[in-house]
């Protein structure tokens, strides 16, 4: 299995992009991980919320199969503890799913075209996180999910 995270718009934060390259380096041990960043859209000030939210949709369902597993990052989805998390991902790996897509929003959510293709989603928390800070936390809980898959002391109880 392989797992892609789609995200929105790229991250210019260095503390989180030192943060995500030192998960990312982690996580490759692991997994066969892909970080797919579509490009933030350009003058957007003449664009509604709804308008852009609709042309991001556009271009996160260039980037999927049909056969893909698609996952929402959303606060309003399941909520799993790290070690059910670990478990969710073992799941998908034993069975048949070959390529696992989770997707981070834009600033504004997703469109409802993309909730209808996902198959779940995920929340990390009933906050509301930034979409730039979402991708840091989550590519932690991934490299936390294949430590303790591992039997690795990263994660503690
Ligand atoms: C600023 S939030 C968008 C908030 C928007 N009001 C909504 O209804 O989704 C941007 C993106 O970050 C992700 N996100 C933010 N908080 C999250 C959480 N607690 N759990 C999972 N994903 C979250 C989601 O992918 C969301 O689309």
């Amino acid at each position: 299995m392989k797992i892609t995270l789609l995200v929105v718009g790229k991250t210019e934060d260095k503390y989180l992009l030192e943060g995500m390259e030192k998960y990312l380096n982690r996580l490759k041990h692991y997994i066969s991980f892909n970080l797919v960043v579509i490009p933030e859209l350009k003058n957007t000030k003449n664009l509604t919320e709804a308008q852009q939210k609709t042309k991001e949709a556009e271009s996160i369902m260039k980037q999927l199969n049909n056969a893909d597993q698609v996952v929402l990052l959303d606060e309003k989805g399941k909520k799993y503890t790290s070690v059910s998390f670990s478990n969710y991902l073992n799941k998908q790996m034993i069975g048949s799913v070959q390529h696992l897509v989770f997707i981070i929003g834009g600033p504004y959510g997703f469109h409802e075209s993309i909730y209808a293709r996902a198959n779940s989603s995920l929340s990390l928390s009933d906050m509301t996180f930034s979409h730039q800070m979402v991708r840091l936390f989550f590519i932690e809980q991934l490299y936390r999910a294949f430590s303790i898959l591992k039997g690795e002391p990263y994660h503690h109880e």
